[in-house]
């Protein structure tokens, strides 16, 4: 699928990966809703793109994706705005290990919540036209991340829903293809978390450690992550793919075994 002409919704749109998505799919031709819950950032990244693509491009929705109200009208507005639903991206995310559980509500649970919603507009099945949805993961979906376990417990589960959902709109037919991003350390507002006890809680004692893993591997540009999402997005192969970037590969795939490709 081409962007161009497309309708998108972008979650954690006002800043950090999810801007640079939203300005790669302008760039691309797409229309789209940024969906946030920060007011004053969505409203000024909006400013900031209506000068350079026109204010009609564009909707900014103040929304913070766990409050399943917010969510699903987030989804009716943009549908009701636009005429149409063709592109989903899952990406709002928080890095919080003092208030862990938050951080399975924004990274995992409103990532499936804002998928099966998603679906209930795109199915074909449902009368919907079809379409893609790349849910956000992290390198730290992948391997165990020792000061961060439940971010890592998020990222993992946000990789085992897209490969399991995405098997089963394949199995369903639902016109629909469903990906997950894993980049490794990007350039955005998220990294300071790692400076903070009340995100790091316990944890907070080894920052220096993942302040030596940044050195070590690099930090990404977010313009990269925003390719790779046009990448998955144009593919039409592409469904269950985990997408892996990283400053030593850039953008490249995460290989299963015969046995991790079963379908149970
Ligand atoms: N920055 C990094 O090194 C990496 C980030 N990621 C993932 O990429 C995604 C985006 O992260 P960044 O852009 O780095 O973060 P960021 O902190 O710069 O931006 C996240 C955006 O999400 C919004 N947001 C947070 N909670 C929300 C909620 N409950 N409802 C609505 N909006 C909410 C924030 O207001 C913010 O605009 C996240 O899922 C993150 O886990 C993955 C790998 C690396
Ligand atoms: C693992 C520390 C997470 C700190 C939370 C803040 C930001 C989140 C960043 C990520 O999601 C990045 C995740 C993992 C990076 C881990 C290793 C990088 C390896 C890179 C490589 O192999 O080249």
């Amino acid at each position: 699928m081409y962007a161009n002409g497309k309708v998108a919704l972008v979650t954690g749109a006002a800043q950090g990966i999810g801007r640079a998505m939203v300005e790669e799919l302008l760039n691309k031709g797409a229309a789209l809703a940024m969906v946030d819950q920060n007011r004053i950032a969505g409203e000024q990244c909006k400013a900031s793109l209506d000068e350079k693509f026109g204010s009609n491009r564009t909707l900014f929705i103040q929304c913070d994706v766990t409050d399943q109200e917010q969510l699903r009208d987030a989804f009716q507005r943009t549908v009701k705005h636009f005429g149409r639903l063709d592109i989903l991206v899952n990406n709002a995310g928080v890095n919080n290990e003092k208030d862990w559980e938050k951080t399975i509500e924004v990274n995992l649970i409103s990532v499936i919540r804002g998928t099966y919603i998603g679906l209930e507009l795109m199915n074909k099945k449902n009368g919907g036209q079809g379409g893609v949805i790349i849910n956000i993961s992290s390198l730290a979906g992948l391997t165990p991340a020792a000061y961060q376990p439940v971010y890592s417990a998020s990222k993992h589960g946000v990789i085992g829903f897209t490969r399991s959902i995405a098997a089963m709109a394949s199995i369903g037919n639902y016109g629909v293809r469903v990906n997950t991003v894993c980049p490794a350390f990007v350039d955005t507002p998220l990294l300071e978390s790692i400076d903070k006890e009340e995100n790091m809680g316990e944890y907070f004692q080894y920052k220096d450690n993942i302040k030596d893993m940044m050195k070590l591997f690099g930090i990404l540009d977010p313009s990269l992550i925003a390719q790779g999402l046009v990448r998955l997005i144009e593919d039409e192969t592409a469904n269950g793919a985990v997408m892996k970037i990283t400053t030593s590969r850039g953008i490249h795939f995460e290989e299963f075994s015969a046995q991790q490709r079963t379908k149970v």
